[in-house]
């Protein structure tokens, strides 16, 4: 028999909210069917409307609160809910950062491992701290506009100020954007596939200050270029590169193949744990300098080197873990797959005077499997995975060349988990309490240090 959902769309409900999903959304019950609400914490009462109906779950709208919860934060800007910016704005930091602790908590929990996990290593001022934006640009009205897209869609909400991005790059973003408007540039038009200027990418340098504009373009040329590129320089002194990048797809990839520099630099120089890092367009970099020296030595805490130990560091990026390691080791192999940012580590390796390192372009999972068969013998291994985690080829080779540790930085709970019982078939152990860091305060983004040992 087919299952009837005890709502239909339209309808008003006075409910309790009794929980909040991984996605920051209150859930309320109608018998025993979920509905998710936005912008409701639990302990709340509130009047919902009903405006989707699934076959196992729901959705309604916040009509109106009856009673908050003491973690509530007032006078948000609903604009960051919309478009998924901060989700969290609602709650407290102090909630936001149990909230974190608790996810990882019942994920290991639910998978019947006995784990503990500490308090979620907070910020002080956990506002304005993204050294990196990626904005796209849209005309609405016949006006070009930037902004972030309501969740969901590609309909864009015009923003000037990001919230948790660095505020100079917010000014920067208002700026090339006056720029482009005063030279007619022609918005990206997704339904057409037209126009030129798809998305403006600023990285500034959070030590160093030394700014990076990225134009992410449609055509291969931009119209009065020179005078844009000069402008643009002219108006913002932090700037040492401008780069475009050409994006000729018609689909949601952020960037596309090609790369040029317009001038200046292709990569802009910031500083981690006091070394110094080149970083291009394509780089992966974290993107909260001062949680990421926290989340970084913690993990090299963990790895507990005295100098004499090999290590590999799997999806090293631009090397920032390989060379903040470095001094504690004998010898540091990384890989990762992107090719810019393997010669970006290259070069930050001897902008450091670190040669004890040798850094590889490939898979992490073939490259591991081709370290194995050469007869690799690291003492540690460290991971820093993006969402999706280890393949399970990985988890094999790793767990072959036998590491006494693997230390494993983790931006999604649930993979780690799913990698830690794998892990665990290998004879490898959760030793120590998972600590998590808050990377991305506002959003419900959850980063952490685990250390597995061989038993
Ligand atoms: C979370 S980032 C960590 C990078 C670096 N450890 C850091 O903190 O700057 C994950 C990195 O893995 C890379 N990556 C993704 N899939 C990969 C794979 N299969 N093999 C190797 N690297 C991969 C990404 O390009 C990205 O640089």
């Amino acid at each position: 028999m087919k299952f009837k959902a005890p709502v239909t769309k339209n309808e008003e409900y006075e409910v309790d909210i009794v929980d909040l999903t991984y996605q920051g959304l209150g859930v309320a019950k109608i018998e025993d069917y979920p509905l998710f609400i936005e912008d409701t914490l639990p302990g709340e009462k509130a009047l919902i409307k009903v405006i989707k109906v699934n076959q196992n779950f729901g959705f309604a709208k916040l009509e109106k609160l009856l009673t908050k919860s003491p973690d509530r934060v007032e006078n948000v800007d609903r604009n960051y809910t919309r478009t998924g910016i901060a989700p969290l704005q609602h709650l407290k930091y102090d909630a936001q950062l149990e909230f974190k602790q608790h996810q990882i908590q019942e994920l290991f929990d639910k998978s019947k491992m006995d784990i503990e996990v500490l308090p979620t290593i907070g910020m002080d001022n956990p506002t304005h701290y993204r050294n990196k934006a990626q904005i796209p640009v849209r005309s609405i009205n016949g006006k070009l506009q930037t902004g972030f897209f309501r969740k969901h869609s590609h309909d864009l909400v015009t923003i000037e100020d990001f919230y948790i991005q660095d505020p100079e790059i917010d000014k920067a973003i208002v700026v090339v954007r006056d720029i482009l408007r005063k030279y007619h540039i022609e918005p990206y038009n997704e339904t057409k596939h037209s126009g030129v200027i798809r998305n403006i990418m600023v990285r500034r340098g959070h030590y160093t200050n030394e700014m990076m504009i990225g134009l992410i373009t449609r055509t291969k040329k931009i119209p009065m270029v020179d005078i844009i590129v000069r402008e643009i320089k002219e108006a913002l002194p932090e700037v040492t590169s401008i780069m475009q990048n050409i994006n000729l797809s018609d689909g949601n990839g952020l960037l596309g193949k090609s790369t040029v520099c317009l001038d200046g630099k292709k990569y802009i120089e910031d500083k981690l744990l006091g070394l110094k890092f080149a970083i291009s367009l394509n780089s992966f970099y974290q993107v909260n300098p001062e949680q990421t020296e926290k989340l970084y030595s913690l993990a090299i805490e963990k790895a507990q080197l005295d100098g004499t130990q090999t290590v590999i560091d799997a999806y090293c990026g631009i090397g920032t873990i390989s060379l903040a390691v470095a001094e504690h080791a004998k010898k540091v192999y990384g890989v990762e797959i992107v090719k810019e940012a393997i010669e970006d580590a290259k070069i930050n390796a001897q902008k450091n005077h670190i040669n004890n390192t040798t850094f590889v372009t490939g898979s992490a999972e073939d490259q591991m499997e081709k370290w194995q068969a050469q007869g690799l013998k690291p003492d540690v291994i460290m991971v820093d995975p993006p969402r999706k985690g280890l393949a399970s080829s990985f988890i094999d080779s790793a767990a072959q060349v036998s590491p006494k540790k693997i230390v494993y930085v983790s931006c999604n709970p649930s993979t780690l988990v799913r990698d830690a019982r794998r892990l665990a078939e290998y004879g490898y152990e959760i030793t120590q309490p998972v600590q998590p860091v808050d990377q991305f305060p506002q959003t419900v983004h959850v980063e952490s240090v685990t250390v597995f040992e061989k038993k």
